[in-house]
């Protein structure tokens, strides 16, 4: 059952409206984990949606297909504009290879939204490790590691000066012939997961982007209307 939270983040401010983009793969658990961080949330499949929105999670799934579903709702140009125009996002697992600015070897036609400098490598851990958990220390995540959840993940095998490395899964862990690989970014608002957060009941990683949100939605208010 999802709460409505809409009041509870400090100060009696409005609370941002953060959406999850729902043309294929999980939305539910990311609606119920970004309620719990004090945001409105509501689920985004047409432009006028996105709209409405202050920030934006795109969830894991297949990258393909939600690259061709995006275009085929005339959402993708709507998510470029809004990317690129500060909108603070969250892309886990499918969703980091769309804030990616380039993909190594793309499924012919495979294009992303971008707004992250880096490359992704797509299914990077092979077969052995094909799906993993483990529990990762990532930037400016408080309280202990995080238990990450990797399933068919994709890695970020290059990333431009812009962009901070905010965990790395050790070779050990990544298996055979693997470094560290980087798993967790972040250029400006965008911050992007090789893991799915909303998948280990542990909201820290969404608290980021409700933040994130919260600062965006605080700096465009008027500053006396916030009563
Ligand atoms: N869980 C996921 O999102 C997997 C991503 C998928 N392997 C892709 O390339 O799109």
């Amino acid at each position: 059952m999802v709460r409505n939270v809409a009041n509870a983040t400090a100060g009696g401010s409005h609370a941002p409206r953060v959406g999850v983009l729902a043309v294929q793969g999980d939305t539910r658990e990311h609606l119920a984990a970004l309620e719990r961080c004090g945001a409105r949330v509501s689920t985004v499949r047409r432009p006028g949606e996105l709209d409405e929105v202050d920030a934006l999670v795109l969830p894991g799934g297949e990258s393909t297909t939600i690259d061709r579903l995006v275009r085929a709702f005339d959402l993708a140009e709507p998510l470029r504009e809004r990317l690129a125009g500060g909108m603070p996002a969250l892309g886990s697992c499918a969703g980091m290879i769309l804030l990616a600015d380039r993909i190594e070897g793309p499924a012919a036609g495979q294009r992303t939204l971008g707004g992250i400098d880096m490359t992704v490598r797509r299914n990077a851990f092979g077969r052995q490790v094909d799906s993993f958990e483990c529990d990762l220390d990532v930037v400016g995540v408080e309280g202990g590691p995080v238990h990450a959840v990797f399933i068919r993940a994709p890695r970020a095998v290059e990333v431009g000066p812009g962009v901070e490395v905010l965990a790395r899964v050790p070779g050990a862990t990544a298996g055979p012939g693997q470094g560290d690989t980087i798993v967790a970014v972040r250029q400006g608002p965008l911050l992007a997961t090789a893991f799915h957060p909303e998948l280990s009941g542990d909201d820290r990683v969404h608290r980021l982007l409700v933040r994130s949100a919260e600062a965006t939605v605080a700096s465009t208010q008027a500053p006396h209307d916030g009563r």
